[in-house]
């Protein structure tokens, strides 16, 4: 997927490495810099916040232990828009991998890489920059007081300790990847990794090595051994995100897996034990979830010995306040900006709004709010929430129901009908045009984010730079 506003940096000591991978990566991504000398990447963060950094683990010819790419990965990790980063290591060693991947990397590849899978891993490295900032989501409280939220918080709190497997539904936005991180945090592994693997976007064709890791040599492109996300988790939490876009193939051999409590990687004669608690994640309505020609039923039974629903934002209004109250913060912190409140009759109409893209969406309205705000307190038009403009034909969303063309295609939460609506609008300006193909799409695909990139073109994190965009 090409992104032109993804910005990579490649840190290799070896000129040869980092030219390919600048080569292979340039052609899909805006800026993609290289760095051989990892002396100057204080000055180059001084300068510049690269969205993703492929790391090396090793500097010093002969110093195969990691030390210097990790003392490297601690600097990056504090800084203030830290980036994603990919350990690239040229030893299949799996324990300084996991250790990497402790110490906050994303992901790791191991040299000579498959060009593919570097590519994959930029991606997913991208699609997870949009959804959250790295610093800030990875302690980001659960907010919210409602009686619904007070509930998924105690369901947290007692199944956090246990081992059972959890599987979290909700709309797109409502907060699933951060319940799933609450309950590892919770949970005996918090010392663990907790590792996100989107499900929906492993091509079926590297599904197993992906997961379940590969023997040098078991095929073509597999250079040397390589840990799947099972192996790479073990002690810690899978997260298992967006498990409604499986295909049926994808989830038989994941049943077996869950089954035996083991893998076998590709190419490999022995199967080796499994040792992590999973928690699984979906914006599949139940109906869906349940029809067995979407969904195995004994996939199902195996994921979800306890379930937690979060409610859409809509049905959780009284939450609406503090969350905008708490980004608000967020932000004016984040761009320097002085504090400042929000006009009662603003916050009356945001509580109103039916908010299709959740507290996804509030999040990135508050960003605008913050950077566009120019009045003394934030008004309506700051959020840009479309069709909430301030003298335009009143609020969407009011008493649950979605009555704009944007909103109304944009919620995922209807009644599945995929049904592409027709829209027509009077602003024919490519920002106009673009939102309301996104909207079409994101109609088409019932709100699923990952299938509405796929119809787009683009990546997901181009598709949720363009919702915050959007404001949808
Ligand atoms: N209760 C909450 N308190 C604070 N922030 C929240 C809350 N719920 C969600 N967020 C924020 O909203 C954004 C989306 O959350 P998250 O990625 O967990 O949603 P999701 O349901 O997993 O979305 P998707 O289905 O699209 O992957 C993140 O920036 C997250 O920090």
């Amino acid at each position: 997927m090409h992104d032109a506003t993804a910005h990579i940096l490649i840190l290799d000591d070896d000129a040869d490495v980092a030219c390919a991978a600048q080569l292979l990566l340039r052609r899909r991504y805006g800026k993609v810099a290289t760095l051989t000398d990892p002396a100057r990447l204080s000055r180059y963060l001084q300068q510049s916040a690269p969205d993703v950094v492929l790391l090396d683990l090793n500097f010093t010819p002969g110093r195969i232990d990691g030390g210097e790419g990790l003392a490297l990965l601690d600097l990056l990790r504090v800084q203030p828009q830290p980036p994603f980063v990919i350990a690239l290591t040229a030893y299949a060693d799996v324990p300084l991998a996991v250790e990497a991947l402790k110490r906050g990397a994303c992901d790791f590849i191991t040299k000579p890489w498959d060009n593919a899978r570097l590519v994959a891993a930029v991606d997913a490295a991208l699609a997870r920059r949009a959804v959250r900032s790295a610093a800030s989501d990875a302690c980001t409280a659960l907010m919210g007081d409602s009686p619904a939220m007070r509930s998924v918080k105690a369901m947290i709190a007692s199944v956090g300790p246990t081992d059972a497997n959890v599987m979290v539904l909700g709309e797109n936005g409502v907060g699933k990847e951060l319940v799933a991180r609450a309950i590892h945090a919770s949970s005996r592994r918090a010392d663990g990794i907790c590792l996100a693997v989107d499900m929906g976007a492993l091509p079926e064709s590297t599904f197993e090595s992906e997961l379940f890791g590969h023997r040098k040599g078991s095929f073509t492109d597999a250079k040397s051994d390589r840990a799947g996300r099972f192996q790479a988790a073990s002690g810690g939490t899978l997260f298992l995100d967006e498990i409604g876009n499986m295909a049926l193939a994808a989830q038989a051999k994941l049943l077996t897996v869950l089954e035996r409590r083991e893998v076998t990687p590709v190419g490999a004669d022995r199967p080796e034990a499994i040792n992590v608690r999973i928690v699984s994640a979906t914006n599949l309505d139940e109906v869906k979830l349940f029809d067995p020609a979407v969904f195995r039923p004994d996939l199902l039974f195996r994921l979800n010995t306890i379930v937690i629903r979060i409610p859409p934002l809509r049905e959780r209004r009284e939450d609406i306040p503090g969350l905008l109250r708490h980004y608000l913060d967020v932000y004016e912190r984040q761009y320097q900006r002085p504090a400042r409140t929000l006009e009662a009759s603003a916050r009356e109409l945001l509580v109103q709004y039916a908010w299709p893209g959740n507290v996804r969406a509030l999040r990135h309205a508050c960003e605008r709010a913050v950077i566009l705000g120019a009045g003394a307190e934030y008004g309506l038009a700051d959020f840009g929430l479309p069709g909430m403009d301030a003298g335009v034909s009143g609020p969407v969303g009011m008493a649950g129901q979605a009555h704009s063309a944007n909103t109304a295609l944009a919620d995922g939460s209807g009644d599945g009908s995929a049904t592409p609506p027709r829209i027509v609008s009077d602003d024919l300006t490519l920002s106009a045009l673009e939102r309301d193909a996104i909207a079409a799409a994101l109609a088409a695909s019932n709100g699923n984010i990952s299938h509405t990139a796929r119809l787009l073109g683009v990546s997901r994190a181009a598709l949720y730079r363009k919702l915050g965009k959007h404001g949808i």
